[in-house]
């Protein structure tokens, strides 16, 4: 089954093309992530997504409708949580909810039973009548998920829900993410900057240039990658730099963890280097490819959280009523 899909997808802005020719496919019921450098089109595309922009050419298909032709079928089967709040700080949060069930046209009798049962979700039952005012940014954060699942959605869009909040406070709300999975099988797709939280997706899609450049479970990207980085501390690292030039044909960058060099296959080449390199080794360290790595190698940058971006979700339509 599958949540989202998207063919040949464009938005332009006047003549810069945010999206350019995007495929997607999220399957139903997954944690989807979706990463890139800034600009690389994560706003827009979600912006196309949930019918808040039209897109210029292309198609997508949301919860099995038509993002341009049938918007209002895919507004009722979506939840978005923007970027940045929107919450109203004076009103206690079951007000809030209560507020955002009135857009979502439920009853009073529904709405009642929907802000209960999302307060009990997201772990925010006692603090229902507090003003939003006095909640920490963590808690504000659940809330607005809390918001974006009111209306019972298929499908949760979630653009940086975490930027800005401690690891803590990312950790739990990650908790929530996959609880909401898990136990309610909401598809979620998330924009992230932060590769450790990429981690907790089943699939990652990464977006550079308004495309995806490359989409696979985490483990799946990682091999792709395939090399170990090994970092070699040895009595002498000039020698035994030319030493693996020489015996190994590998070449070596000094760092100040040591000699780092990458190889297809660590368990097997540390023990030859240690018998064979004929400069003594001290310390060996091994790590497998990270996210890092592949960010890294597809769009050969280092991806950095808190960079001045374009507008962010919010600021592209009037959200979803
Ligand atoms: N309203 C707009 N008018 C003109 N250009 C825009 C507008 N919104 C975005 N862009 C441009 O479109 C491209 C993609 O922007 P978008 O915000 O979708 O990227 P992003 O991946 O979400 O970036 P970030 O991570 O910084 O939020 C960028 O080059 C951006 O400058």
């Amino acid at each position: 089954m599958t949540a989202i899909r998207a063919a040949g997808l464009y938005a332009y802005y006047g003549t810069t093309a945010a999206v350019n020719g995007l495929d997607l496919t999220v399957p139903t019921g997954s944690v989807f992530g979706f990463l890139g450098p800034n600009g690389a089109g994560k706003t827009t595309t979600i912006a196309m997504l949930t019918t808040l922009l039209p897109p210029t050419a292309g198609r997508a298909e949301v919860a099995g409708f038509d993002v341009a032709g049938q918007a209002a079928e895919v507004r009722r089967r979506i939840g978005i949580v923007f970027q940045e709040s929107t919450l109203d700080l004076d009103l206690t949060a079951a007000e809030n909810l209560r507020f955002q069930a009135g857009l979502c046209g439920l009853s009073r009798q529904a709405a009642r039973g929907a802000v209960s049962a999302m307060l009990d979700l997201m772990d925010l039952s006692a603090r229902g009548a507090t003003p939003v005012r006095h909640f920490s940014t963590g808690m504000r954060r659940r809330l607005e998920i809390a918001r974006g699942l009111l209306a019972g959605p298929q499908i949760l869009f979630l653009d940086e829900p975490t930027t800005g909040l401690d690891a803590q406070t990312r950790a739990a709300v990650w908790d929530h993410l996959e609880r909401l999975r898990r136990e309610r099988g909401v598809t979620v797709f998330v924009t992230t900057h932060q590769l450790e939280e990429a981690e907790h997706c089943d699939r990652i899609a990464i977006a550079d240039r308004g495309k995806v450049i490359t989409e696979g479970t985490p483990a799946e990207l990682k091999s792709v990658i395939g090399a170990d980085l090994v970092a070699l501390r040895t009595e002498d690292d000039t020698r035994a730099r030319a030493a693996l030039a020489e015996r190994f044909s590998l070449a070596a960058e000094p760092s100040p963890d040591g000699l780092l060099i990458r190889v297809a296959d660590a368990a097997t080449l540390v023990p030859r280097l240690c018998t064979g390199l004929g400069v003594t080794v001290r310390e060996v360290n091994v790590a497998p490819p990270t996210l890092d790595d592949v960010y890294l190698h597809h769009t050969g940058l280092a991806i950095r959280e808190g960079e001045t971006g374009p507008p962010a979700l919010g600021d592209l339509g009037e959200g979803l009523r």
